[in-house]
């Protein structure tokens, strides 16, 4: 009776409606016998031996069994995808008295790409949630180690004495203070105009210390006479090499911990967890692990939220709609994760870079089967603390945990602090498992994947939330390179996985669905997909300048599995891309980013995997920048593509782009000049049109190459590179 007859806290929606599941399921099967009949075409017509261009049919049949394997695989995320709905009111009604306490972890790891300023604008976020403050703690993990990061988490401090009250009694959104401001101030917001201005000139008041101290490289003695905590830098501080640190910077025990209306404020702590140089750290998961085992001695929150530095919270109900996942009587105990999609704040009108192209493919993830789930829990991540560190899931044991109250209870902060250094130390993860039984999983740059697939093996469900008001926001990458070298670090990471023993077939063998197993590997296998993509985007090419063939003449019935492949898939991509709320121009900018990724990021993925692999080198991170200079800024807002550097990656870019259009204009001669039968004629126009569409989708590379004078062209050295190499391929002979 307590339920209010039963009624559940959330509720699950198939998406499609149930004629255009059949449909798809048609053309589903319609493209699976095409993909049948490509690879019988290669199989029969295959060049004899010592025929011309034998070796790269070859080729073609070994990419277009890749592609077809990769796309039964991708059937997986489409098949049966389901929404989610949560009801927060019910919560609120049933156990407002009872909700569980919060911990929220924000990760940063260096002041100069992640400024200090955007990292307290997250921390601010998430201590305005619209949760009983004394219930909610923030942690700061600071890998950086930096005196200018603690001293703005100080600032924070108090201007959440302001803004908190501030955001409760106009209840703002978002409550990250720079988003909020960034617009104007808007009377339908029933907002005082003085407290708005006020609170607008206290912010900017702190924001301009903040900037000048980073300025000037060091913190005034004034300053550092505030807090003790900045005594931890008294001796020089290497961001490898330091002793923990820990600070509890609003202690929520404290009655005198309360903001300027007198209520309590939640705790907040900052952390740098011990480096040196010669003991991995694990990266992100590492500074996880820390952060887990800290608050385990100061909150012991049974509910953890994980954001990025840069990812602050869009919407001040989040975490009640999350409880809504682990509350719920019937199904809640099963929930490890409520994981929401990566969205961001500075994407362009046309998305530029395709940064949500993460996302997208969530969408479909979340829904691998009707108990839902999603594949990885990373940033915008609500956890179970239980399941995060390392519990079975079982009927029986649901034991939540041991609340920390008693043994904290009247101690004094510097006890506190102390207990959590030694936890933060890192010979504490010697005698422990972490990383490996116990909380994330170290090893592998995507931590978040490979430590989703070992909670769902552990017989928890995850639940992937994709509310209409975005919960979180984080900044995309702005420059080509930033965004290529991240994907370049997911594939890698994704395929180390597949290659591991939490390959998820292997480890995930009677654990999880086969569907999820499947899921996962669209992640995990877009490195080596990538060697198809290249081949297609230089084999035919090159064989026009040959005067080879690699399809079927247009008139053939060959010809109508590839056409109705290609149509078909291009065609369901665009309506995908349409329905998801994309415009025309960034479903044409994926098209051209997709090629960049799996002719680069991918490719080298792949490659530096099998180095790795064979021992010759070590896993990496290299940190997203969260700012750029700010004509680098201007390009990116006006939607024009950023090379700038010679990174090897844009050679590469560059070679497959004057290809194409050497070939293009090469076929279209041999058609004018018509110096070709017309049965050969017939025979180039598949590689023709290849070309063409691989010629259009370059034009702002071309432009970058030859047009455009700003310094985000490609640089000459990059141009000559690719001329020399285009002209030697095309002379070398072809087999
Ligand atoms: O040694 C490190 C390196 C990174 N980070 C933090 O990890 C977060 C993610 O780093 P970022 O460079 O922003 O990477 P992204 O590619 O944007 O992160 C995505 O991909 C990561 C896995 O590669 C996931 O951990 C993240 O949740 C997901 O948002 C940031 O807050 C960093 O400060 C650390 O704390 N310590
Ligand atoms: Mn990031």
């Amino acid at each position: 009776m307590n339920t209010e007859n039963g009624l559940s806290l959330f509720e699950t929606k198939a998406a499609k409606g149930g004629s255009s599941a059949v449909a798809y399921k048609f053309f589903a099967f319609t493209v699976f016998v095409s993909i049948i009949l490509i690879w019988l075409y290669r199989l029969i017509c295959i060049p004899g031996a010592g025929e011309g261009g034998r070796w790269v049919w070859i080729c073609m049949f070994v990419s277009e069994i890749l592609f077809g394997l990769y796309w039964i695989i991708t059937q997986s995320v489409r098949w049966n995808v389901v929404h989610r709905i949560p009801f927060k009111n019910r919560l609120s009604l049933r156990y407002e008295d009872k909700l569980p306490e919060v911990d929220v972890f924000v990760c940063t790891a260096d002041y100069v790409i992640e400024p200090p300023t955007l990292v307290i604008n997250t921390v601010l976020s998430a201590m305005s949630y619209n949760y009983p403050p004394e219930k909610l703690s923030i942690y700061l993990s600071d890998d950086g180690g930096s005196e200018f990061t603690f001293y703005a988490l100080l600032e924070a401090s108090e201007f959440a004495k302001n803004w908190l009250p501030f955001c409760k009694k106009f209840k703002v959104e978002p409550r990250a203070p720079a988003a909020y401001f960034e617009r104007n101030l808007d009377l339908q917001d029933h907002v005082s105009a003085q407290e708005w201005f006020e609170l607008k000139k206290l912010y900017e008041d702190m924001k301009s210390r903040i900037e000048t101290v980073v300025q000037k490289g060091a913190i005034p003695k004034e300053i550092k006479e505030k807090h003790k905590g900045f005594s931890e830098w008294n001796s020089k501080i290497a961001r490898n090499d330091h002793q923990s640190i820990v600070q509890i910077l609003i202690d929520g025990r404290n009655p005198n911990s309360v903001d300027i209306d007198g209520y309590l404020l939640p705790t907040l702590v900052y952390m740098s967890r011990e480096k040196r140089p010669q003991r991995p750290h694990h990266f992100k998961a590492g500074s996880m692990n820390a952060l887990i085992r800290v608050s385990s001695k100061i909150s012991n929150a049974p509910i953890i939220l994980n954001l990025d530095c840069d990812m602050y919270s869009n919407d001040s109900d989040a975490v009640r709609d999350a409880l809504c996942f682990f509350m719920d009587e019937k199904q809640g105990q099963k929930t490890s994760y409520v994981q929401y999609p990566q969205r961001y704040h500075n994407i362009t009108k046309n998305d530029i870079y395709f940064s949500v192209a993460r996302v997208t493919h969530q969408i479909e993830l979340a829904g691998i089967d009707s108990n839902g789930g999603t594949l990885y829990c990373g940033t915008g991540c609500f956890h179970r603390r239980v399941s995060l560190c390392g519990m079975k899931f079982s009927e029986d044991n649901r034991s939540e945990l041991k609340s920390v109250k008693d043994e904290i209870e009247g101690r004094p902060i510097e006890e506190l602090e102390e207990a959590s250094k030694l936890v933060a130390n890192c010979s504490y993860e010697e005698g422990t498992q972490w990383g490996k039984e116990m909380g994330l999983v170290y090893g592998c740059p995507v931590e978040d994947i490979v430590t989703g697939l070992t909670i769902q093996c552990r017989g928890w469900r995850p639940i992937y939330y994709n509310p209409s008001r975005y919960a979180f926001l984080g900044i995309a990458a702005t420059t080509l390179d930033q965004a290529l070298v991240q994907h370049k670090r997911w594939s890698e990471g994704s395929f180390q996985i597949f290659l591991s023993k939490y390959c998820p077939f292997i480890y995930g063998r009677g654990k999880t669905k086969l569907a999820a197993q499947m899921g996962y590997c669209v992640y995990l296998l877009r490195a080596p997909i990538s060697l198809a993509t290249l081949c297609y985007a230089i084999a035919p090419s090159l064989c026009l300048l040959h005067g080879i063939h690699v399809f079927p003449e247009v008139s053939s019935l060959w010809f109508l599995p590839f056409a109705y492949v290609f149509v078909t898939k291009y065609a369901y991509g665009l309506a995908e891309a349409l329905s998801c709320g994309d415009t025309l121009k960034s479903w044409w900018n994926s098209q051209r980013i997709w090629l960049f990724r799996r002719t680069t990021s991918y490719f080298f993925a792949f490659i530096d995997t099998i180095i790795r692999q064979l021992g010759f080198s070590q896993t990496t991170f290299i940190i997203t920048a969260k700012v750029v200079d700010d004509d680098v800024m201007k390009r990116y807002e006006n939607e024009i593509l950023e090379f700038g550097s010679s990174s090897i990656m844009f050679t590469i870019i560059a070679t497959i782009a004057m290809l194409n259009i050497f070939s293009f204009l090469w076929g279209i001669m041999r058609v004018v000049l018509a110096a070709e039968s017309t049965r050969a004629f017939q025979q180039f126009i598949p590689s023709i049109i290849l070309s063409g569409l691989l010629m259009m989708i370059n034009i702002p590379v071309y432009q970058a190459l030859f047009s455009r004078n700003d310094k985000g062209r490609i640089t000459f050295s990059v141009l000559w590179k690719s001329v020399i190499i285009v002209s030697v391929a095309s002379l070398l002979p072809i087999y």
